[in-house]
């Protein structure tokens, strides 16, 4: 088959998604048998399952058990530590206080991120670095702080790893992206609870969306409703024990001309009486490096990259702070009403000027 008729040979169908061992792709720079796999893995579904990523089953239930403790405390307990009431987009969010393609996601949970001294504000500063902070803890559970905060290192050497591993599949130094994950890091992690829900209400625990960042590394529990779009249709990706399900953001889909492709999945709320837990970690550009490099792929990978995808409710911005910031403002209305009007009004302004079939759209995600 010619290169041009393969890029364009649609994905095969899939029924359940494929596992990588982390083991298996090694430490070394050469690149393997596994590596090809993972290529083709990352291009055809962006969507699998990771293990043999070394980490402990006991370090995983704690986090999970602690994520629960937190979301059963009191309301005021919750609310100590309120997202909207700092700048930087870390803290607890109320079940339908996040937007995800105009509807509100009837999910609640506390948005964390790498533990750094805020940038102070001042004209020459630009408004993203806003997003680097201090996060807030709740004085209910005074031992979450040490677990999220192992959390946060513990997955970073995980997805440094595997980022590795996708250079050394494109055929890249495995150094290549090491500028645009150096400290200060700008990585976020997010404990997440969706309530289960009446049946003929709403069922969106999270929308149909795209993960900003280069690759999130999630946790789920055991009850499912985690969904991945393919040319099929939605896919289930169910619960695997121990395994994280690794998807692609929208800054590999840049840095690799999409040739990877950050992928849509949404979340279906559990049904009535029954809750669902998940923990996930988004592995970002560092904020100082600015720009997404474009990664110099080989011709025979270079000749399937597809570009990124171009979507007019979500443009993709290189710049790395003004991507991220938007993704923010776009959730989060009321952080963004509050410290950041001059988003929020563009914001406004780009979803007055959406036709109604736009909106419609953009609500349903068709596509
Ligand atoms: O909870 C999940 O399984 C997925 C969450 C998710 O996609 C997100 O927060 O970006
Ligand atoms: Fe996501």
């Amino acid at each position: 088959m010619s290169t041009l008729a393969s890029a364009l040979r649609p994905a095969p169908a899939l029924d359940a998604l494929p596992v990588i061992n982390l083991e298996e792709l090694g430490d070394g720079e050469q690149h393997t048998p596994a590596h090809s796999r993972l290529a083709r893995i990352a291009r055809e579904i962006g969507f699998f399952y990771l293990e043999g990523h070394g980490i402990a089953p006991d370090q995983i239930a704690r986090l999970e058990a602690a994520a629960r403790q937190f979301f059963a405390l009191p309301p005021a307990a919750k609310q100590q530590i309120a997202m909207a009431q700092t700048r930087h987009f870390r803290g607890y969010t109320g079940v339908g206080g996040e937007i995800t393609r105009l509807q509100p996601d009837l999910r609640e949970q506390i948005d964390f991120g790498e533990e750094l001294p805020a940038v102070p504000p001042g004209p020459d500063t630009p408004q993203w670095w806003g997003l680097q902070g201090p996060n807030q803890w709740p004085t209910a559970q005074p031992e979450l702080q040490a677990d999220i905060l192992l959390w946060l290192d513990t997955t970073r050497a995980v997805a440094q790893r595997l980022l590795k591993a996708f250079l050394i599949a494109l055929e890249q130094p495995a150094s290549a992206l090491n500028q645009l994950v150096a400290p200060p890091h700008n990585n976020r992690l997010k404990i997440i609870h969706y309530p289960g829900q009446a049946s003929g209400q709403s069922d969106q625990g999270v929308g149909p969306h795209k993960d900003g960042g280069l690759l999130t590394l999630l946790l789920q529990d055991q009850v499912g409703g985690l969904q991945v779009q393919t040319a099929q249709g939605w896919l289930d990706v169910p619960p695997r024990n121990n395994a994280f399900v690794i998807n692609i953001g929208e800054m590999l889909e840049l840095a690799t001309n999409g040739y990877l492709r950050a992928n849509v999945h949404r979340v279906r709320s559990p049904g009535a009486g029954i809750s669902r837990y998940s923990i996930a970690y988004f592995f970002s550009p560092s904020l100082h490096a600015h720009e997404v490099p474009l990664l110099q792929l080989p011709p025979h990978l270079a000749s399937q990259a597809r570009g990124p995808e171009s979507d007019p409710l979500n443009p993709l911005f290189s710049h790395i702070g003004t991507n991220a910031l938007k993704g923010r403002v776009r959730s989060h209305l009321d952080v963004a009403q509050r410290f950041y009007p001059q988003q929020y009004a563009e914001h406004q302004a780009a979803l007055a000027s959406l036709d109604p079939a736009q909106t419609a759209a953009a609500q349903a995600y068709a596509y």
